[in-house]
C-alpha cells in the first residue's frame, strides 16, 4: 500500500506498538480514542529516542548527535536509522520510523509540540549520561531517572489536561507527574541489577552499597554478587526500594486527581504492577542471582482485569504497603552495623 494510506499509517503504528511494549501497548489501547492515537505516537517517538540510547554499538558521537536531534526527524517526512545493532530489541521500529513520522505529521499540532518538547529535554538528558563516564552518584540516580521516566509522566499529563479530559491541574503539578514515573523507572533499575550489571550498566548509586562494606575494599558494585557480602547486596537492594517506595504518595495523589475513567485506568494499572513488582524484590536475594525476576502471570493479568477505580487501586496498593512493611519488620533484627555484618541468610531460615 501507499505510505500514506491513512489506513496503513494506523495499521503499522499500533503494530509497531505492540511489537516494542506488551505492558505499555495494552494499557494504551485501554485509552479513549482521542488520546490513543497521540499516547501512541508519544510511546514510538520516545521508545525510538531509548532505542538510540540502549543501543552500546554506537559511537558515542554518534549517539550524543542522535539523541540531541530526535525531536527534529520528527519533522522530516521519510526519515529512518537503519544502523542499530544486530539484537537492539526495538530496531525495527527505527528502520520502519518514517511511518511514525507520518502519524505525528497527522495529530493535532497542540499534541505535536508537547512531544516533541519532552522528546528534545529527553534527548539532551540523555547525551548528558552517554557523554562522560557519568558517576553512579544519587544525584546523578535522580537526575537520570527524571530525564528517561519523569518527563514522560509531565508530558502524559500535559497530553491530558491539553485534551480538556483532565483539569489544567494536572498538567501544572509536575512534581506528582514526575513521581508517576520515576517511580516505575527506580522499580525496574532494581528489578534489573543483574541484567543491566552484565550489559554493563551500572544505575544502583555508589554512595549506598559503599555504605554497606567496610572502607578500604575496592572494587565496583559487582561485589554484591560475591560471597560474603550478600548482607551488603541487600541492605542497598532494601535501601533502594524504601527510596523508591516514597513515591507511592505522590502516585495516589496523582492517580485521585483523575476524572477520566481511561485515563485513570492507563495511569493506575503501570503503577500497581510496579508496586506489584516492588513487594516482590524487596529483601529478596533472588535479584541476585536471577535475572529480572517478573511478577507472575495471574498477577498481572488481575492487576490488569480488575479495572481498578482509585479506591480499588488504594486498596491494591496499601495491601502491597501491608508486605513491604511486614518484610522491613524482620529487617529490625539485622544487625547490619557497618563493618560488623553477618550473612543474612542465617536469619532469613
Ligand atoms: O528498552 C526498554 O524496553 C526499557 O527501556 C527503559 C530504559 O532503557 O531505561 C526505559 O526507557 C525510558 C525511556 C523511554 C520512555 C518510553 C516510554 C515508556 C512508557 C510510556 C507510556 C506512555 C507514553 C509514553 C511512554 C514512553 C523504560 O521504558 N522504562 C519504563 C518506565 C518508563 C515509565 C514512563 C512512564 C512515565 C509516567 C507514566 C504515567 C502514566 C502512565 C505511564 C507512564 C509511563
Ligand atoms: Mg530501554
Ligand atoms: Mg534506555
Amino acid at each position: 500500500p501507499p505510505k500514506d494510506d491513512e489506513k496503513y499509517i494506523d495499521f503499522m503504528n499500533y503494530y509497531l506498538l505492540g511489537l516494542t511494549s506488551r505492558s505499555f501497548a495494552r494499557v494504551i489501547q485501554e485509552l479513549t480514542p482521542e488520546l490513543k492515537d497521540v499516547v501512541c505516537v508519544f510511546y514510538l517517538v520516545l521508545r525510538g529516542l531509548d532505542t538510540i540510547e540502549d543501543d552500546m554499538t554506537i559511537d558515542v558521537n554518534k549517539k550524543v548527535e542522535l539523541l540531541r536531534n530526535f525531536h527534529s526527524y520528527n519533522y522530516q517526512k521519510g526519515w529512518t536509522f537503519t544502523e542499530s545493532g544486530p539484537n537492539e530489541k526495538d530496531r525495527v521500529l527505527l528502520e520502519q520510523y518514517d511511518i511514525v513520522i507520518e502519524k505525528f505529521l497527522k495529530l493535532d499540532p497542540k499534541y505535536q509540540t508537547i512531544i516533541a518538547d519532552i522528546c528534545k529535554q529527553m534527548g539532551e538528558g540523555m547525551s548528558e549520561f552517554c557523554l562522560k563516564e557519568k558517576p553512579s552518584t544519587i544525584e546523578n540516580y535522580y537526575l537520570y531517572t527524571y530525564y528517561v521516566a519523569g518527563l514522560v509522566g509531565i508530558g502524559l499529563s500535559r497530553i491530558f489536561s491539553a485534551s480538556g479530559l483532565e483539569d489544567p491541574s494536572v498538567a501544572e503539578k509536575t512534581e506528582l507527574a514526575d513521581s508517576m514515573g520515576r517511580f516505575l523507572q527506580k522499580t525496574n533499575i532494581i528489578r534489573d541489577f543483574l541484567e543491566d550489571y552484565e550489559d554493563g550498566r551500572k544505575f544502583w548509586p555508589d554512595e549506598v552499597w559503599k555504605e554497606f562494606i567496610p572502607e578500604d575494599t575496592e572494587g565496583d558494585i559487582g561485589i554484591l554478587l560475591k560471597r560474603n557480602y550478600e548482607c551488603c547486596a541487600m541492605a542497598t537492594l532494601n535501601y533502594l526500594c524504601v527510596d523508591a517506595f516514597q513515591h507511592v504518595v505522590d502516585v495516589l495523589e496523582y492517580l485521585s486527581s483523575l476524572k477520566d475513567k481511561t485515563i485513570f485506568n492507563f495511569c493506575a494499572i503501570p503503577q500497581l504492577m510496579a508496586m506489584s513488582t516492588l513487594t516482590l524484590v524487596f529483601n529478596n536475594p533472588d535479584i541476585f542471582k536471577t535475572k529480572s525476576l517478573k511478577t507472575r502471570k495471574g498477577e498481572t493479568v488481575k492487576i490488569m482485569r480488575n479495572n481498578p477505580d482509585i479506591s480499588a487501586a488504594t486498596v491494591t496498593i496499601l495491601s502491597y504497603t501491608d508486605i513491604i512493611a511486614d518484610k522491613a519488620e524482620i529487617l529490625k533484627y539485622l544487625p547490619l552495623e557497618k563493618g560488623n555484618y553477618k550473612k543474612l541468610d542465617e536469619y532469613m531460615k
